[in-house]
């Protein structure tokens, strides 16, 4: 099965397929109309290409504040086994691709897959060569690649990387989105807060959990901000980008089929609704193989690759409508146009920000992580 949105749609009855879609979609997105040359790119190129408006209601004392987000799930180009500078090249011109038709959508935000100048290689525990391909987040070969394309579409890119820290700690290795605005230059950066420890996600050996919190960038569309994969599974993590105002939260992830792909629709979906703001879900596509067996310690026998990143991303409104997702095989681009303004809207109807009660569970958890905490638990 391609996508469980088309799907539906191909097996059900019509009026069937419409009211499942609606019961598991939300409000019905509307399809956006895209010129000839990038359904021409789509198909040369081969990628899923879907685009979609998440509808706002029109105000009377605030004028609409429209931004189209693309987000961009892709394949590795080349076998792991290639140099890795020949490895990275694929990958910016295959980037430099989909970025190009997310210019020709309209697209003011894009956002990548995480780790998207490189394989997924931390399944295999190696060092060599993988963490060569960790680079200088604000002048490493991919964030001068990306500034030059930021600049020329004049969108905001959305850079998830491996991060090599060489000027203030060290060498280490973080990973890391870069933010960059449209005028090309980097606005900053935020880290992975959580890293798994899950499966063949062997992520700890590579790097630590960020020490930087949880920033939103101020950008010519709206506040941004980055929740690396696994952090998806932290709701306090979501909850923080919102505390701190964000109306976009990208979750570049790279994760598999059969560790996630039941949860995958919730998380973001459910983040987007807690936290009144819109989330761009991206995920990896394929299959990629390493050269050498590896083993985590979970009785399956050694094997040479993770499973299948099932891609699927997607875009969900703060009212919980979400677009259809993107292939789960094949490359794509997403382009979803939404009005910011949809942020308070739904604030004003819900409340959840209103009704957050943040200095409760701010006393609680302050007792919850004392040594001598005793949990509120009633026995009979
Ligand atoms: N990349 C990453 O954090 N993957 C962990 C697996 C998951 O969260 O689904």
């Amino acid at each position: 099965m391609d996508d469980l949105y088309t799907s539906l749609n191909d097996h059900l009855p019509p009026e069937l397929a419409k009211e499942a879609i609606r019961i598991l979609y939300g409000a019905p997105c509307q399809k956006l109309e895209l010129c000839e040359e990038v359904l021409n790119l789509s198909q040369s190129e081969n990628f899923d290409l879907k685009a979609f408006r998440i509808h706002a209601a029109e105000e009377q004392t605030r004028s609409r504040r429209v931004v189209r987000i693309g987000a961009i799930q892709n394949s590795i180009v080349l076998p792991t086994t290639e140099p890795v500078a020949k490895q990275r090249e694929a990958l910016h011109q295959r980037i430099g691709t989909l970025i190009h038709a997310a210019y020709l959508c309209g697209c003011n935000v894009v956002g990548l897959q995480e780790a998207w100048h490189m394989p997924f290689a931390f399944c295999t525990r190696e060092k060599q060569p993988w963490c060569e391909f960790a680079e200088h987040a604000f002048d490493g070969p991919s964030a001068k690649f990306l500034c030059q394309l930021a600049q020329k579409y004049n969108m905001v890119i959305v850079s998830s990387i491996l991060e090599r820290d060489d000027e203030v700690h060290g060498e280490v290795i973080w990973n890391t989105a870069v933010v960059i605005s449209n005028t090309g230059k980097v606005i900053g950066k935020s880290r992975k807060n959580h890293i798994p420890r899950v499966g063949d996600f062997n992520e700890s050996t590579y790097y630590m959990e960020s020490t930087i919190g949880h920033p939103v960038f101020e950008t010519q569309f709206g506040k941004i901000a980055v929740n690396i994969c696994y952090g998806r599974h932290h709701p306090q993590n979501w909850m923080m980008y919102g505390i701190n105002g964000a109306e976009i939260v990208f979750n570049p992830s790279a994760t598999v089929g059969g560790l996630s792909e039941p949860l995958w629709s919730i998380e973001a979906r459910n983040a987007a609704i807690a936290n009144s703001y819109f989330t761009v879900a991206i995920n990896r596509v394929g299959t990629e193989y390493f050269p050498n067996e590896f083993t985590s310690g979970d009785g399956k026998p050694a094997h040479k690759n993770f499973g299948n990143f099932y891609g699927s991303s997607y875009v969900t409104g703060p009212d919980g409508t979400r677009t259809p997702g993107l292939s789960r095989t094949k490359d794509g681009l997403l382009v979803t146009e939404i009005d910011l303004n949809m942020c308070r809207q739904v604030k004003d109807k819900w409340g959840f920000r209103m009704t957050q009660r943040l200095d409760m569970y701010a006393k609680s958890l302050n007792e919850a992580i004392q040594s001598d905490y005793q949990g509120q638990t009633i026995k009979e």
